[in-house]
């Protein structure tokens, strides 16, 4: 299984990236980290590029008409916005973590008898902090565990939790998919639950933009928060993106405004009263990075190449569908039921990203026995080319991506951990 779209973009070599044991150096490296940081596509670097020239040629001229591609600043994030989703109900703005406080000063109401946030434990340590938002996390924040010796959350406890503590809930706000575990939560029939209650349902879609299909219209989601540096492939630190949906537009919404939040028509008349742009994009406050969202709308195009993200769902189901029965035939893969009671100190690793394909995006988190024996197979598998990411405290995540992995890429990786298990643990 090839990818088509691999040539669009730039791996680093195993030279490059520091694969000191590679016997290939000038070959690429096994890239299984975009659900980190996706590589740099080539669009990307000639779209900044352009943008670059521009600004050397056009200067503040850039933002109009006089721009040579037709991509005059000013509007510039209307080329982004359309293959994302409806363009009242998104935003491409700002940062995630930013983004996520936005949501929840005008999302989060809390009162005396409604006021707790249904999240899923261990959510990523920025998001935990934005959650805090002046109330005492200790009382308002539920966080729910897996049940004892399972890695996941089930389905059936959190609807059974939204509906017992459904009445003081304000908000549930979960990750799409998990970032260290992996799993995609069934996301429709969580906010389906939220909102029987009464409760608003907001979701964090950092590693799940890119990377599963969703459909936040038509699954009635009231906001979203994304950034577009793992599986979106924009570049560190690059543009984010928020959703609200439509249903909120007749609601005044409190918003920390800024001039870019105005309707375009009247804006550069600087007007004394704001007026908001119906929907997302009022939310918007600054006028936007163009070098970042070039970037993104380069990385779109490659996406909008491949047909979005129906096809590239299929191929990720079969590239991490691969990469799981390769590790699981390893002689060190234990299954995940064992884990938890395993009394050997013989170094092991399971896999805790569910199963179920319907479960999980790309993502396999390896999840490594005793503790102490992750670090050794994260560095060693860093020396011999394969790049994955480790999460403490004891979690190595692969992900085949798509859009630029390779059967290939599932094949070393799965050979290379078994060496580096073989040799060194
Ligand atoms: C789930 C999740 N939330 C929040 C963040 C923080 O994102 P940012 O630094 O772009 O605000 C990240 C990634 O860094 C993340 O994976
Ligand atoms: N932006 C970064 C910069 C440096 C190192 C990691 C990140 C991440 O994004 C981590 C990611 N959110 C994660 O799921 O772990």
């Amino acid at each position: 299984m090839s990818s088509p779209l691999s040539g669009q973009f730039v791996i680093p070599t195993n030279r490059e990236i520091g694969a000191s044991s590679h016997s290939e150096p000038d070959n690429a490296c096994t890239y299984l980290c975009g659900n980190s940081l996706g590589p740099m596509s080539k669009r990307s670097k000639a779209l900044v590029e352009e943008e670059l020239k521009v600004w050397a040629t056009c200067a503040v001229t850039g933002h109009f008409t006089s721009h040579p591609h037709g991509r005059g600043w000013a509007d510039f994030c209307d080329h982004i916005t359309p293959p994302l989703a409806e363009l009242k109900e998104v935003a491409c703005m700002g940062t995630l973590t930013a983004n996520l406080h936005l949501m929840m000063d005008s999302f989060y109401k809390p009162t005396p008898q409604r006021y707790k946030i249904l999240c899923e434990a261990h959510a990523f340590p920025s998001d935990q902090a934005t959650l805090a938002h002046g109330f005492d996390p200790a009382n308002a924040v539920l966080e729910m565990s897996p049940r004892s010796g399972e890695y996941t959350l089930r389905e059936e406890d959190i609807l059974t939790m939204i509906e017992r503590e459904g009445s003081s809930i304000a908000l549930v706000i979960f990750a799409g998919v998990q970032y260290y575990t992996g799993q995609w939560f069934p996301m429709q029939s969580i906010t389906r639950a939220a909102q029987a209650q009464g409760c608003i349902c907001g979701w964090d879609l950092a590693h799940a933009v890119g990377n599963v299909p969703l459909s936040l219209h038509d699954w009635g989601i009231d906001f979203a928060v994304w950034c577009t540096y793992k599986y979106m492939n924009a570049g560190p630190g690059s543009i984010a993106g928020l959703f609200v949906h439509e249903k909120w537009k007749e609601t005044e919404l409190p918003k920390f405004a800024g001039w870019w939040g105005h309707d375009p028509a009247t804006r550069f008349a600087m007007p004394p009263k704001f007026s908001p742009i119906e929907g997302a994009q009022g939310f918007q406050q600054s006028n936007p990075g163009i070098l970042v969202a070039a970037s993104l709308l380069g990385s779109l195009q490659v996406f909008k190449e491949v047909g979005m993200m129906q096809p590239l769902r299929e191929r990720s189901l079969q590239l991490t569908g691969a990469l799981e029965s390769l590790l699981k035939k390893s002689q060190y893969f234990v299954p995940v039921e064992e884990a938890s009671t395993r009394q050997s100190t013989k170094p092991a690793f399971t896999i805790i990203t569910p199963d179920d394909p319907s479960g999980r995006g790309a993502q396999l988190s390896l999840l490594f026995l005793p503790s102490g024996v992750m670090n050794k197979v994260h560095d060693a598998l860093n020396k011999r080319g394969v790049i994955g990411d480790e999460r403490r405290p004891d979690v190595i995540r692969l992900a085949p991506a798509p859009l630029f992995n390779t059967l290939k890429d599932c094949e070393q990786g799965a050979m290379i951990l078994e060496s580096v298990f073989d040799e060194f643990i």
